[in-house]
């Protein structure tokens, strides 16, 4: 009993003493700094929140605290959470004292389970301290320059085709899309990548433990014991991690893509132990993989779901990239044709991304860093672009920013704010829209990504129609997303939706081809 009551003093105490400081705090808020928004329950209340409500509770904040900056008070530190486009652009712009290095190497070790000597080695001091471009900087410039829009093209090649093949011995029939974009997304993708000798190729079963992981993937990472809290998902990564160890120890990339065999060669060059490589590979998927596969999804299930589009796309892909040669029954589509002539296509895919991509771009701030000739940023903080709150803003959007307008992008691929009755149209922030991040974290998949996404959803409605499963009357379209989920990524369907899947009959007998000029 007294053991009891000493615990219930103590947690009292302990309470009395937060909320003091947090009083003496919120008496003395740091000149300059950006306005606090208080938790309810002192200290640990943001963080509670953010647990349980993940990217959800960037919203929730921000509409407690209409600021285009302010601060989330947690512990003993502070994040400052950008809703401004405007200020956003300010963060990017201040890339050498705002890094995403000291963010993204923790990060990474607890997905992969990097060893703390390979996060040292990647820290690099010996070239920071000689002022030259560090291990980071090296695979960062390698992995920008490899995959620009014109180095990208044998490997847009290599995806296509891939593609194509899979499509061709497609067999009509029932199935749940979600799970089926997901898998041939991965297959097609880890091939570009990692060529004909990749380990889901070999053994196409780990895709399933692939799935698994990514799932829970937040639930090893912060898990102390994830091999027992969250086992299934531990030991999916522990296989898949040792698929690329032997991957590479057996040196079955020589057919890989360019930007994996420089990463490859750079990670040898520093002294990466195998096993290590083989880990800092199997986190590259989690890049490649995981947003290109739900996003191909949400953009089918945008458009699937409003038949008009449906008929506008497909007249839109067919009179500028579509083309048939009845000598070999071969149906083409030219990638290069969806890119440059297909504004309702191209416009589809960034509002899709718009409405499913709440990450936020976060960067730790190394010293104490005025943004805008306004705001002190203190240095050992964190500062995060609040991407989905700053997708649903109708300050910047318009009235309708919380629902799909296919023809959002299509003057520009900034986004136009539509206005009543659309009159006072006018282009939006170019840092407003946060699908790819930006600034010097502007994502380097993303020429990839578009030429798979667009390319397989073109190909997709001119070549398939999607009905009703059986013993249904509609299809299940826009499912609830994973809007809770801790903003790692773009957002997945909480259910799946069920169609069946069968070829046009006017273009039954032909074969498809994707194409890059
Ligand atoms: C639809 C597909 C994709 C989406 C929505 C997406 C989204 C993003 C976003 C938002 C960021 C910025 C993160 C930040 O600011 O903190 C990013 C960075 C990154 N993305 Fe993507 N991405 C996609 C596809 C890909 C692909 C195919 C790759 C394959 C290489 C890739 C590799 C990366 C890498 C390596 C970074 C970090 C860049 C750096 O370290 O500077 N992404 N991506």
């Amino acid at each position: 009993m007294s053991t009891l009551r000493a615990l219930v003093a103590g947690v009292a105490v302990a309470f009395l003493s937060a909320a003091l400081l947090e009083r003496w705090f919120r008496a003395h808020p740091e000149a300059g700094t950006p306005p606090v928004l208080y938790p309810r329950i002192p200290f640990i209340g943001h963080i509670i929140g953010l647990l349980t409500e993940g990217a959800n509770y960037y919203k929730i904040a921000s509409a407690r605290c209409k600021q285009p900056i302010y601060t989330l008070p947690m512990l003993s530190s502070q994040t400052y959470v950008v809703t401004s486009p405007h200020l956003a652009n300010h963060i990017q712009r201040a890339s050498s004292t705002l890094l995403f290095e000291p963010i993204i190497l923790p990060v990474t070790q607890r997905m992969v389970g990097f060893s703390n000597a390979t996060v040292e080695a990647f820290r690099d001091q010996e070239a920071k301290n000689a002022k030259r471009p560090t291990f980071l900087d090296r695979l960062h410039n390698a992995t920008y320059s490899l995959m620009g829009p014109a180095e990208i093209r044998n490997q847009g090649k290599v995806v296509l085709e891939q593609i194509s093949q899979r499509l061709n011995a497609l067999p009509d029939c029932d199935r749940p899309l979600f799970e089926w974009c997901r898998d041939l997304f991965a297959q097609v993708t880890i091939h570009a990548f990692y060529g004909p000798e990749n380990p889901f190729a070999l053994n196409p079963a780990l895709v399933k433990d692939y799935w698994v992981w990514e799932r829970d993937v937040i639930g090893v990472m912060v898990s102390p014991i994830p091999q027992i809290t969250n086992r299934k998902a531990y030991l999916a990564r522990e296989k898949l991690a040792k698929t690329m160890i032997d991957y590479l120890e057996r040196k079955r990339y020589t057919q890989a893509s360019a930007v994996v065999q420089e990463r490859i060669r750079l990670h040898i060059e520093l002294g990466v132990s195998l096993e290590d490589r083989g880990r800092s590979e199997f986190g590259m998927l989690f890049g490649a993989l995981v947003n290109g596969a739900i996003t191909v999804f949400w953009v089918l299930n945008y458009i699937l779901s409003r038949p008009d589009l449906v008929k506008e796309l497909r007249a839109e892909v067919e009179k500028s990239a579509f083309s048939v040669d009845h000598s070999t029954k071969t149906a083409s589509i030219v990638y290069e044709a969806l890119r440059t002539d297909c504004p309702l296509l191209n416009s589809v895919f960034r509002e899709s991304l718009r409405l499913i991509a709440p990450m936020t771009s976060a960067r730790f701030v190394t010293e104490d860093t005025i943004v805008a000739d306004t705001y002190k940023l203190r240095a050992q903080s964190v500062v995060q672009i609040a991407g989905g709150v700053m997708h649903e803003d109708e300050e910047v959007w318009g009235p309708d920013a919380r629902e799909f307008n296919p023809r959002r992008f299509i003057s520009t691929p900034n986004g136009t704010k539509t206005g009543p009755g659309d009159a006072g149209k006018h282009s939006v922030h170019s840092a407003a829209f946060r699908g790819f991040g930006g600034g010097t974290v502007f994502c380097p998949g993303r020429h990839f990504a578009h030429i798979e996404i667009l390319s397989l959803v073109a190909v997709l409605l001119m070549g398939w129609d999607f009905k009703p499963p059986q013993g249904k009357d509609a299809i299940d379209w826009d499912p609830p997303k994973d809007v809770k989920r801790i903003p790692i990524g773009v957002m997945k369907p909480l259910k799946d939706v069920v169609v069946a899947m069968n070829r046009r009959e006017e273009l039954r007998d032909l074969t498809w081809s994707l194409k890059m000029t």
